[in-house]
């Protein structure tokens, strides 16, 4: 039985590369039908990949601004070359940051309106479950997931927000994770449940397409019992459903999920 193949993605700095590949190698494992590797920044051939994890840390010391080095690395024009054709991409915190710097996204991460690092768990409430990384949850349903950043207050120019809330408006939704309070007050009306400040409390954001999705909060630190959640299991759940209904759909074999 074959499973379809993630890339993890290593920048220099990145730091949560190897606890990507644990939650989806041990922590959701055969549940996901997904199996993780290892891509190096240097590598521009994406062939045998089916889906691709930016994950977080601070890439070059988050010099200039974080992310902004690496979206020039060699693996990023391969990502978004692929991205285009609709492959799954997932950044994680500073994945999403990269994401941003790469134009693969909309906006930028400003500072933290507190101007501090924060590191905790905190309510986030679905509202797009059209994505390859949220399917397998409900709409509406409140998650609580660690975030761990300096620079998470997301900032969009007001046309470009409109243009992402009317589309989370009418199906398919762009603002995938919103931030809240822990029985799913929106931080929009509520600020105090906005940790970072970020423009439309948006804690997750998804391209038009859907298929290219950066998240502030860590998934991989919500996969297990024991780190105090289960509650980002979903994300590689619902990543190996869409990859083998891909599958499925192009009549290839089975399996339990991607590429042969
Ligand atoms: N956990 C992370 O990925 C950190 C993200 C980023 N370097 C920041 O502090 O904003």
């Amino acid at each position: 039985m074959s499973a379809a193949v993630v890339g993890v993605v290593t920048f220099p700095g990145t730091n949560c590369d190897r606890d990507v590949v644990h939650a989806i190698n041990r922590a959701a494992g055969d549940r996901a039908g997904l199996r993780a590797v290892p891509v190096w920044y240097e590598e521009a051939d994406l062939s045998g990949i089916d889906a691709v994890v930016l994950p977080g840390g601070f890439s070059y010391g988050d010099y200039l601004r974080s992310g902004a080095i690496a979206a020039l690395a060699p693996v990023m024009q391969a990502v978004a070359g692929r991205a285009r054709q609709g492959m799954p991409v997932l950044g994680i915190c500073n994945g999403f940051q990269i994401l941003l710097e790469a134009g693969l996204l909309p906006g930028a991460m400003r500072r933290n309106r507190t101007l501090s690092f924060i590191c905790r768990a905190v309510p986030v409430r679905v509202e797009s479950v059209e994505t390859p990384f949220t399917r397998a949850y409900r709409k509406g349903q409140v998650l609580r997931l660690p975030i761990a950043h300096y620079e998470g207050n997301y900032f969009a120019w007001p046309e470009e927000l409109g243009a992402i809330e009317a589309a989370d408006e009418a199906a398919p939704g762009r603002v995938v994770l919103r931030y809240c309070g822990p029985d799913g007050q929106d931080a929009r009306i509520f600020p105090e449940y906005n940790p970072n400040g970020a423009a439309g409390a948006i804690a997750a954001l998804a391209n038009p397409a859907g298929n290219v999705v950066g998240v502030m909060p860590h998934p991989e630190r919500a996969s297990e019992e024991w780190l105090g959640s289960t509650d980002g299991l979903g994300v590689w759940l619902s990543l190996g459903q869409w990859l083998a209904e891909r599958r499925a759909a192009a009549g290839l074999p089975a399996g339990r999920g991607g590429a042969p």
